[in-house]
């Protein structure tokens, strides 16, 4: 089977859980797609998981309250282990980055980190993935009885909910002992969707001339419609806004259903990390940015002309 672990905020499950489901049916390889949902509680989450698999796993205990790297990885390669898994699939978010070398050391299997592609090639598993800041793009490829890959967000569509549910099944776990636990969580306050959430994002450049300008136009055209904020590295290196906002080789990547980019120039970097947005909407003064080469709307003209009016009309539906 498949193994996919999945990860999920606030009580709903991540997008990047549905984009492991895709990565997981794009890449051909056999047997059940198979959500192992880890935590206390999460029959609600479970229930979401199973419009998207073959068949869920969950295993609901007090101890896995709070995520924990021993008790996840001791978990997942558990239930791999006992599921015969010949794939891990693990999010490429800051915890699975953390505790998916401890599951392919505990099942002695090789890790594939950060992938964009997945596919099988007869017995080996053949990912690619970006280095040397996504300059290059490089192929792998691992043979083993069972391979563990963290996978990058935001690359693979998220898999749509089926008609029907997936099985579920409550699942005994042997865990061990909580060494370390988080005694305190400030959580920035936002009303406004996650960057890798959001199904609209509104991405401010060095175009829209300051930092009380991108509050202004950029925040105030995503709050109108309800969308998401980004930002380029050169608004980020600026101090404008903080670095969780950059979208790019060196930021997020991102594919939303709607990309608008307010005084964004559309360099190759910028380009990486929003280019398989479903729709590009530029507004830039410079009718040769390269962003209009990628565009599907594009506006020539002054952000500071064009979006109040769009905010008004937004206001005004
Ligand atoms: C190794 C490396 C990694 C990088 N990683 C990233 C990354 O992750 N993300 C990222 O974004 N960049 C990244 N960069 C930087 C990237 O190369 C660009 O410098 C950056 O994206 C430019 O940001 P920008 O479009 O905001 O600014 P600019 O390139 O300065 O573009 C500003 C645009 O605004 C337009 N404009 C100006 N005034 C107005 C106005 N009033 N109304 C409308 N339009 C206006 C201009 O015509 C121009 O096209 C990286 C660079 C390197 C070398």
């Amino acid at each position: 089977m498949i193994l996919i672990v999945a990860e999920y905020t606030n009580g709903k499950l991540s997008k990047s859980t549905a984009e492991m489901v895709t990565a997981a049916r794009e890449s051909g390889r056999e047997g059940p797609v198979t959500i192992l949902v880890l935590g206390s509680n999460v029959a609600s989450i479970a229930n979401e998981a199973a419009m998207l698999a073959d068949q869920v796993l969950v295993g609901d205990a007090p101890v896995l309250a709070q995520y924990n790297a021993e008790t996840w990885a001791a978990a997942t390669a558990q239930i791999a282990q006992e599921g015969e898994a010949h794939t891990v699939l693990i999010g490429g978010s800051r915890s699975g980055r953390e505790f998916s070398p401890r599951v392919a050391v505990k099942l002695d299997a090789p890790l594939l980190e950060d992938v964009i592609s997945l596919k099988s090639t007869g017995a080996a598993l053949q990912a690619q993935r970006y280095t040397y800041l996504a300059r290059v793009t490089e192929t792998v490829e691992a043979e083993a009885p069972v391979t563990v890959v963290t996978v990058k967000i935001g690359i693979f569509a998220p898999a749509a909910p089926a008609a029907q549910p997936g099985e579920q099944y409550d699942v005994e776990l042997e865990l061990p002992a909580v060494r370390v636990s988080v005694t305190g969580k400030s959580v920035e306050k936002s009303s406004r969707v996650a960057l890798a959430e959001a199904d609209v994002i509104v991405t401010g450049g060095r175009g829209v001339g300051s930092s009380e300008n991108f509050s202004k136009l950029v925040e105030g055209l995503a709050d109108q419609i309800g969308a998401g904020v980004g930002a380029t590295r050169a608004v980020v290196d600026a101090g404008w806004r903080p670095y969780s906002e950059q979208v790019g080789q060196t930021g997020k990547t991102v594919q939303p259903k709607a990309y608008i980019a307010l005084g964004v120039s559309g360099a190759v970097q910028h380009l990486s990390g929003m280019g398989k947005s479903k729709y590009i909407v530029a507004i830039n003064k410079d009718a040769d940015a390269p962003i209009f080469k990628v565009a599907d709307y594009g506006i020539v003209g002054d952000v500071n002309e064009i979006i109040p009016a769009l905010i008004e009309q937004a206001r005004n539906r």
